[in-house]
């Protein structure tokens, strides 16, 4: 649990943080959002101390955070940034052996540490144990970013805009992987980004910032259905809120049964092993061929947010979609009606 109270930043006569109180639980994924220059990252960087504060206080557990030895410091919270600022003359498994190397591990206890962060981030650790940074491409660097940062298993992980300086494909590779990387190790997150689809996808709790104050600290389905006052709803953008809305649920709250009689609508093909091979019907316009061979691009997992599952639906012009287990076995359907008979 870490717990900011009061906390307040001032430059000459500018506060650029006011008064804020917050509580992250252990184990919680907490975003920092609002618009450039709220004081996100001047918040987080009192929290590890890079910033003095000005006034309040930050606790970690009971242990006020101004008050812990610098090597504690380091050992309980990691931290994250865009720039990455991976050592370049230091390689991968240097890199992530930081912390580990200063509190002075056992040299054997640090390289099993490296080849179990590599694995988690599924870096293949003979492959990339060795390298440089300047081989590595931007998603891997931040990985390896990611990873030291995780190194010494910190109760709380600091991240500013990790992700913000890659492409927007590997940043939604990286984000879906932070999100299986924060199960696994039930780290307690503060990320600070600016963009409420990353939020949204990440967060267990949003904290919305403007002008130094805290609007509204909560679950993101509150934000975005009972904002605290009309800058929430102004900083979400009404716009696309269904959609945002869909992009906290997730397939397996709209999974149902597979169809498999012909004589239903429409009804699924799988071969000898259960994997989804056709789909008859099932098509909402009738220009296209009534039966369709199941590609891996158009397949629903359990863990895919209905967002991104109506989007391929959209684009493959099918109003139901196969949900595949890992081993890519026919578990279920989610449909087009599905979606509209409930409430988002
Ligand atoms: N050393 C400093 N002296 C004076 N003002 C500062 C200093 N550092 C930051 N500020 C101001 O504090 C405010 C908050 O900055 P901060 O970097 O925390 O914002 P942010 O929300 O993280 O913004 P961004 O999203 O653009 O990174 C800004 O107005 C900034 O200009």
């Amino acid at each position: 649990m870490i717990e900011l109270q009061g906390l307040t930043k001032t430059y000459g006569d500018k506060t650029v943080v006011s008064d804020i109180s917050l509580r992250v639980e252990r184990g919680e994924f907490s975003v920092l959002i609002g618009p450039s220059g709220c004081g996100k990252s001047t918040t987080l960087r009192m929290i590890n101390r890079l910033i003095p504060l000005t006034q309040g206080r930050i606790l970690l557990g009971d242990e006020d955070v101004t008050r812990l030895p610098a090597e504690q410091l380091r050992r309980r919270i990691g931290y994250a940034i865009q720039s990455i600022g991976l050592f370049p003359h230091w390689t991968v498994a240097d890199n992530i052996a930081v912390v580990p190397n200063l509190l002075k591990w056992p040299r054997a206890r640090i390289a099993s540490r490296v080849d179990e962060l590599l694995d988690l981030f599924h870096l293949d650790a003979g492959e990339f144990r060795d390298k440089y940074p300047h081989q590595l491409s931007g998603g891997q660097a931040q990985r390896v970013g990611v990873a030291r940062a995780l190194a010494a298993d910190p109760e709380v992980l600091l991240m500013d805009e990790p992700f913000g300086a890659v492409d927007p494909l590997t940043r939604e590779v990286l984000q879906n992987e932070m999100r299986r990387v924060h199960e696994q190790t039930g780290t307690t997150v503060i990320f600070v980004t600016h963009d409420m689809d990353e939020a949204l996808k990440l967060a267990s709790r949003i904290a919305l910032l403007d002008a130094g104050r805290l609007v509204q600290y909560d679950r993101p389905i509150e934000l975005l259905t009972a904002p605290a006052e009309s800058f929430v709803s102004d900083f979400i953008g009404k716009a696309d809120l269904g959609l945002k809305l869909l992009s906290r649920r997730w397939v397996h709250q709209y999974q149902q049964a597979a169809t498999m009689s012909s004589e239903a609508p429409h009804h699924w093909e799988t071969d000898a092993q259960g994997h989804p091979t056709c789909l008859h019907g099932g098509r909402p316009t009738t220009d296209v061929a009534p039966s369709v061979a199941v590609t891996d691009d158009w397949t629903a997992t359990p863990g895919m947010t209905m967002k991104e599952a109506l989007s391929r639906m959209v684009w493959y012009r099918v109003g139901v979609l196969p949900v595949i287990d890992d081993a890519g076995r026919l578990v279920g359907e989610v449909t087009l009606e599905g979606v509209m008979g409930r409430q988002p």
